[in-house]
Formats: structure tokens, C-alpha cells, sequence
């Protein structure tokens, strides 16, 4: 597999997590529904070891939703609270703080048995890039929300969003790499626009991708291109699509990459339909 993070990096990426946990009582992992297990962080569970958490299941506005609630079971089958979340619905950003409230609220009732004062619960959101960090913190603190100012010995800048009165959010989140070591993960998260385009074959991509809905969306695939899902001839597949839309060379031929371009753009803009690109069976 040809992708990789340079190990300085995730060590230092790494350690910046570890540092700011030290300062939360639960986490916000946040993954794409598109492609939930592929988007998550490998290390990400012995980074955080004993620490609670929460799944927040980014975009489900794109994805399948039947699939969006297999994949909530299966986080919940785990013990692991999980909730589907479109940073444009408000209903949805009310039921994330509930669920935080609630996480919140049961490690607050646990320190208070030990004789802590009560005071609000803190979190963080930790998820790899592009996957929705800084908006979701923007819809949560809903820019009136005040700040409650830095706190000392803490890196500078380092803000509390006081989201409740009973729940604080860092105002950075802790950003993770992605695992690379399945080639399908990559295509996955290359498809879904988490990895750039240019580490992997943009053709191979779109090969993938066409593959995965000829067996899972064939009803969208050929509602979108045309294509049926018993055609085997990716060529003749890529030549279909680049002829429909135009995506052709001077001589006529057709631009195979322009037409993954095409395909790229549909499926993450959601004009093929609700997608999602694994399961949890
Ligand atoms: N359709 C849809 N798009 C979303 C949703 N949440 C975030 N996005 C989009 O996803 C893209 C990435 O969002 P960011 O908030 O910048 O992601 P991030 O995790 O902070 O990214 P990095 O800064 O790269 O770590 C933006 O174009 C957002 O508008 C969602 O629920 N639905």
C-alpha cells in the first residue's frame, strides 16, 4: 500500500490527543457514515484507553440509512453510544448534546460519590481530517455560546464552549489519521473524499467504486449512468459514462480520468443517492 503517514507525524498527533484527554471526561469520535469502521482511528481506542466515548456518525445525509442503523447497533452491541448525526439538522445536533449531557451526567454522578464538587462535564471531539470536526463544534457551540476563558497551565488559546450549563467542549478538536492498512480502506476513504485523490489511482477509485454499486446500488448506478449491474467490462463502463457526459478528448477518445472526476463528484455530493461503502455484516 503505497499511503503513508510519516510515523513523526502520528507520534506527534498522537501525543497531542493524549495531552488534551488528560483534560476531558469522555470523547466525541467522530466518523463518516459513508464508511464508519474505515474512518475510524486504529489507535484511537488505546489512546484512549479507560476513557468513555461516543460515536458520532458524520453525514448520514449522504448514506444509506438502513445501513446508518445497522452501524448504530453495532456500535451499541458494543456498549458503545452511537448516534447518526446531518450538522444541518438542529434536531440532530439537539440529540448529540442529550447524549453528552447524559454521558456527562454519569461521570459526574461517579466523582461526586467520591466527594468532588459538582461542576460541568467536559469533552472533546477527536475524528480523522475532513470527517467534520470543526463544524460540528461550530454547530454545537452555536456561536452565541460564551467561552469560559483559557485555563492556566493548559496549552494558550485553549478554550472551554460552554455548550450547556452542565457540558464544556475543548474548542480544538484532536485530529487522527486514518488506518491505511486494508487497500479497500483506502478506496473507501478516497472515495469518500478523506484522502486525497492523487495517492491512489483515481481510476482505481472509481473502478472500486462502480464495483461496489453494481452489487450493493445497482437501482442508482443505473439510474445515474446507465449501467447495469452485470456489466463486467470496466472500459466499456468508463467509455458509457464519458460518453454521456461529455467527457471526451480532442480526438474523441474518452478521458478516462476526467470521467472519474465525473463519478468522484456525483457520489460525494450525493447526486448517485444515499451511499454508504461497508457494512457492518
Ligand atoms: N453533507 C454533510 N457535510 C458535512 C457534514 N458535516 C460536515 N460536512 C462537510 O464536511 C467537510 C469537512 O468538514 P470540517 O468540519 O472542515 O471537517 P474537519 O474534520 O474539521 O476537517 P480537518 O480540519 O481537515 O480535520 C465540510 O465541507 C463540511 O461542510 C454533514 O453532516 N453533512
Amino acid at each position: 500500500m503505497i499511503i503513508q503517514w510519516f510515523p513523526g507525524h502520528m507520534a506527534k498527533a498522537r501525543r497531542q490527543v493524549e495531552e488534551k484527554l488528560k483534560l476531558v471526561d469522555f470523547v466525541m469520535e467522530l466518523v463518516d457514515a459513508r464508511a464508519p469502521l474505515s474512518s475510524q482511528n486504529p489507535m484511537l481506542q488505546q489512546v484512549l484507553q479507560s476513557k468513555t466515548k461516543m460515536i458520532v456518525l458524520m453525514k448520514r445525509d449522504l448514506a444509506d440509512q438502513r445501513v446508518t442503523e445497522n452501524w448504530i447497533n453495532y456500535f451499541k452491541d458494543k456498549d458503545i453510544p452511537a448516534i447518526a448525526v446531518d450538522v444541518n439538522e438542529k434536531t440532530d445536533i439537539k440529540k448529540v448534546i442529550q447524549l453528552a449531557k447524559s454521558l456527562g451526567q454519569e461521570k459526574m454522578d461517579k466523582l461526586m460519590k467520591k466527594g468532588i464538587q459538582p461542576r460541568p462535564a467536559r469533552a472533546m471531539i477527536v475524528g480523522i481530517p475532513n470527517v467534520g470536526k470543526s463544524t460540528l463544534i461550530n454547530r454545537l457551540a452555536n456561536k452565541k455560546v460564551a467561552q469560559t476563558g483559557d485555563r492556566p497551565g493548559i496549552t494558550k488559546h485553549q478554550l472551554w464552549i460552554k455548550v450547556k450549563k452542565d457540558f464544556e467542549l475543548l474548542d480544538t478538536p484532536g485530529i487522527l489519521w486514518p488506518k491505511f492498512e486494508d487497500q479497500m480502506v483506502g478506496y473507501r476513504l478516497a472515495a469518500i473524499g478523506t484522502i486525497k485523490d492523487q495517492l491512489l489511482s483515481l481510476q482505481d477509485i472509481v473502478a472500486f467504486v462502480i464495483k461496489y454499486l453494481q452489487v450493493h446500488y445497482p437501482a442508482l448506478l443505473k439510474e445515474r449512468f446507465n449501467i447495469e449491474h452485470d456489466m463486467e467490462d470496466m472500459w466499456e463502463i468508463f467509455e458509457l459514462i464519458g460518453k454521456q457526459r461529455g467527457a471526451l478528448e480532442s480526438g474523441g477518445n474518452v478521458n478516462l480520468d476526467k470521467v472519474s472526476e465525473i463519478v468522484l463528484q456525483d457520489l460525494r455530493a450525493g447526486r448517485l443517492g444515499n451511499i454508504t461503502l461497508e457494512s457492518p455484516e
